[in-house]
């Protein structure tokens, strides 16, 4: 069946300079302009080809698929939708800001869906000099939040384990706000001690103490028109935490050893591997504070949390090492990476490789060149969690429980807290799957 596009509509997506789509509401694309077809080859005849498997070769529509779908929520809702995904061309994949909108008939209900797709420049899919680069769902979803939250003036917190890449993240909300021509000031508060932090936060006058021989300005003025991104945040001791609060509050600071108040101009971003929540509820951290940070929270994966993405990291970082020559993995020792368990993240991978990329005299990097924790975590991985085929998800939740049972070398209780359930829960499902509570000690 093929509906009659008016010719209007058609000219109005030959117009477009970005690849655009018009899609009946069971996902047909029924035309597709110039841009598109460049970008992601020609759909063919009006209705014959299906959106999702032009954009992401898959079999079913994006929401069957594990991924947000625009044009469902677009029918649902009527309205407007926007999303980032990650779209094969010809050339590769890349990530694409999608807008889809209803096209309405006379009747004012819609009789078809416009989709635009813009490239998005917050990460790449493919290895690049510098950025973030990832495409898996995991990662995907953190674009997702970065797109929505940048253009704001929201408070962004990210939080994750250390070398996740919380400081890129910080950057890309950073350059895709409309910030980004001002500066990004990163800030580690894990290093400031107490008499540090007010002059290296707020500056000072001259002779505001000794050794202060001229003025300074600090961080939060040297973000004026950009972003201030204070990483590490759950290290600011509470007496501390005051004085940010009050910076926050009233957007003013004072210089060390001055009088006028100075206007603060930042957008605020921080980071922390700690959990921030439970540091209120013990009093380590200030709970107005808190609130204050936390307007938009994004949480960064670990890296095993996005293994997907291993093979794009180590060819995007070999490349980053710049050594002078082009490095590579044997498959066999992407096998050892990809089982083991990266307790320090991207920043231990970079690590890895480049001790690797010191051992090695070739230009392949075999599983020798890569430390012992590695090597002995592919013998762990064998009776490991992850199965290598599809398997009932009872039964992936007990091996998933009697491998961590086996490995955790805390308290049951810090187990569960990991796990993100009760201790009692914990110790139901341990009985309920004849998990022994010591597996494997
Ligand atoms: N998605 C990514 N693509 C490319 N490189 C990345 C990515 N994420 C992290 N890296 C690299 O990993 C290293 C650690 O990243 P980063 O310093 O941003 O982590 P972090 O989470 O801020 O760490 P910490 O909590 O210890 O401050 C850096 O060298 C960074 O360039």
């Amino acid at each position: 069946m093929n509906e009659k596009i008016p010719a209007e509509v058609v000219s109005i997506i030959d117009s477009f300079g970005q690849p655009a789509v018009i899609i009946s509401r069971d996902y047909r694309i029924l035309a597709a302009n110039g841009a598109y077809k460049k970008e992601y080859g020609d759909p063919g005849p009006s209705g014959e080809s299906l959106c999702y498997r032009m954009s992401h070769h898959y079999q079913l529509p994006c929401d069957q698929a594990g991924e947000t779908c625009p044009l469902k929520a677009c029918r649902e809702t009527g309205l407007l939708q926007r999303d980032l995904h990650l779209h094969h061309t010809p050339s590769g994949e890349e990530h694409v800001e999608v807008e889809m909108m209803p096209v309405r008939g006379e009747s004012g209900e819609p009789n078809f869906y416009l989709e635009i797709m813009h490239h998005s420049r917050l990460a790449s899919s493919e290895p690049t000099e510098s950025g973030l680069v990832g495409r898996s769902s995991p990662f995907n979803r953190v674009l997702e939040l970065v797109r929505r939250v940048a253009p704001s003036e929201a408070a962004a917190l990210l939080l994750g384990e250390s070398g996740t890449g919380k400081e890129l993240v910080a950057q890309a909300v950073h350059d895709a706000s409309s910030r980004a021509k001002g500066p990004f000031v990163p800030v580690e508060c894990s290093g400031l001690t107490e008499s540090l932090f007010e002059s290296e936060l707020f500056g000072h006058e001259k002779g505001a103490f000794t050794g202060a021989q001229a003025q300074k300005i600090g961080l939060v003025e040297a973000a004026r028109g950009g972003t201030l991104f204070l990483d590490e945040i759950g290290d600011v001791p509470l007496s501390l935490q005051v004085k940010l609060l009050r910076l926050l509050e009233t957007r003013t600071f004072r210089r060390v050893g001055g009088i006028e108040p100075q206007k603060a101009d930042f957008r605020l971003v921080c980071a922390t591997h700690r959990g921030l929540k439970k540091m209120v509820e013990t009093g380590e951290f200030r709970s107005d504070l808190f609130y204050r940070i936390n307007a938009f929270p994004i949480t960064i994966p670990s890296l095993r949390e996005r293994v997907e993405d291993l093979p794009l990291l180590c060819e995007n970082l070999l490349r980053r090492l710049n050594i002078g020559r082009t490095l590579t993995l044997s498959a066999e020792a992407l096998d050892y990476l990809r089982a083991y368990d990266f307790p320090g993240n991207i920043r231990e991978l970079r690590n890895i490789l480049e001790r690797a990329s010191l051992l090695t005299d070739g230009d392949v990097i075999l599983p020798d060149h890569l430390p012992d924790e590695c090597r002995s975590g592919m013998q762990r991985s064998v009776s490991g969690p992850m199965p290598n085929e599809i398997i009932p998800l009872d039964e992936m939740e007990r091996r998933y429980l009697g491998w961590s049972v086996a490995r955790f070398q805390g308290e049951k209780r810090d187990l569960a807290a990991r796990l993100g359930v009760s201790e009692r829960t914990l110790y139901r499902k341990l009985q309920d799957l004849k998990i022994p509570e010591e597996a494997g000690h």
